[in-house]
């Protein structure tokens, strides 16, 4: 039996990671009569039509969006505002416009700037991901078992709200409702900042390499290696989500750096109970991280 999609066309700009899996998601549940593809790079156009996640792709993003009743970001978040700028005049009325940026204030702020009247704005944020990128990197199952994260502005059109929800259902999701600037400071704490320190700490490695010669790579099997993962995320993407979300990543940073102080003096002064205390109530916390089926 043939499934009623929810949407009857989906434009998707950017073919990326998130987009290609998107379209797979899509292709896989029947949710989108066509979806339709932009990417500014036009030989994603191609590689996306070939791998058959869109029907069609082009460059030109406006002529994209061209009668969708859903249209969504998936550019890093850097990309938003011109964006939304070039293709708010092509905009059907009606429609839905979303995005799937990993912060959301200033994704809000862009879309509502170009906007018209009659679109709906919904921010969302599927927080499922890998450090890869590209179009081939995408995959169906990526939003399984994951939450997203809607975070529309107040008085937004709850039957297009909850129309989105069911999209995003569909694709396997769960999905929660919250304000766009707590969901920044709760992903600064849980996402950004672990990147950080990631990039930090294989920065930091790095930079000894020339000491150590080639022991860092070599010794890479401990707590490193995992870190060398994150740290191999996008550099355009986390460039944009650092700048985007300046405000709440200084002040939970802020947080961050008094408890790493706390934890120096604790190893200076030889304070074990200190450190076991901590690390015991950590221990819990990644047991409720499987438990919740957050782990892969
Ligand atoms: N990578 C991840 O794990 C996750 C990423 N996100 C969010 O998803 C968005 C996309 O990320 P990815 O798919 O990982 O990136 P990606 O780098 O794999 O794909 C981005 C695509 O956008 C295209 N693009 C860039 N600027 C453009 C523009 N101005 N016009 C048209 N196309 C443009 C690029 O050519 C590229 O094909 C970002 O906003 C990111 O914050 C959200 C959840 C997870
Ligand atoms: O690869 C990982 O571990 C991630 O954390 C992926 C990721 C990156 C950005 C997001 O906004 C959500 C998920």
């Amino acid at each position: 039996m043939t499934k009623t999609p929810l949407y009857d066309r989906v434009t998707l700009i950017g073919l990326g990671l998130i987009g290609s899996s998107l379209g797979h998601a899509m292709r896989r549940a029947g949710v989108a009569g066509e979806i339709i593809g932009a990417d500014r790079d036009e030989a994603v156009c191609k590689k996306a039509v070939e791998l058959g996640f869109v029907d069609r792709a082009e460059t030109d993003a406006a002529k994209a969006v061209a009668d969708a009743d859903l249209v969504v970001l998936c550019t890093p978040v850097g990309t938003f505002d011109a964006l939304a700028k070039e293709i708010a005049g092509a905009l059907k009325p009606g429609a839905t416009l979303s995005d799937v940026g990993s912060v959301k204030l200033s994704a809000l702020k862009a879309m509502a700037a170009h906007a018209p009247e009659g679109v709906h704005l919904i921010p969302a944020h599927p927080v499922a991901g890998t450090e890869n990128s590209g179009p081939e990197a995408g995959f169906a199952e990526l939003f399984e078992g994951r939450w997203t994260i809607l975070t529309p502005p107040d008085g937004a059109d709850a039957a297009a709200t909850e129309k989105l929800k069911s999209f995003w259902e569909a694709l396997g999701s769960k999905v929660e409702v919250m304000e766009a600037e707590h969901h920044d400071l709760v992903l600064a704490i849980t996402s950004h900042i672990p990147h950080l320190i990631a990039y930090n700490i294989v920065g930091t490695a790095a930079d000894l390499e020339t000491v150590t010669e080639s022991e860092v790579i070599k010794y890479s099997a401990g707590g490193f290696r995992d870190f060398t993962r994150i740290a191999a995320s996008n550099p355009d993407m986390w460039r944009d989500i650092f700048l985007a979300n300046k405000d709440a990543v200084l002040e939970m940073l802020g947080r961050f750096s008094e408890d790493l102080s706390s934890l120096q003096r604790a190893i200076r002064w030889e304070d074990g109970d200190a450190l076991h205390k901590l690390f015991t109530r950590t221990r819990e916390i990644r047991r409720q991280v499987i438990e919740a089926g957050q782990d892969e």
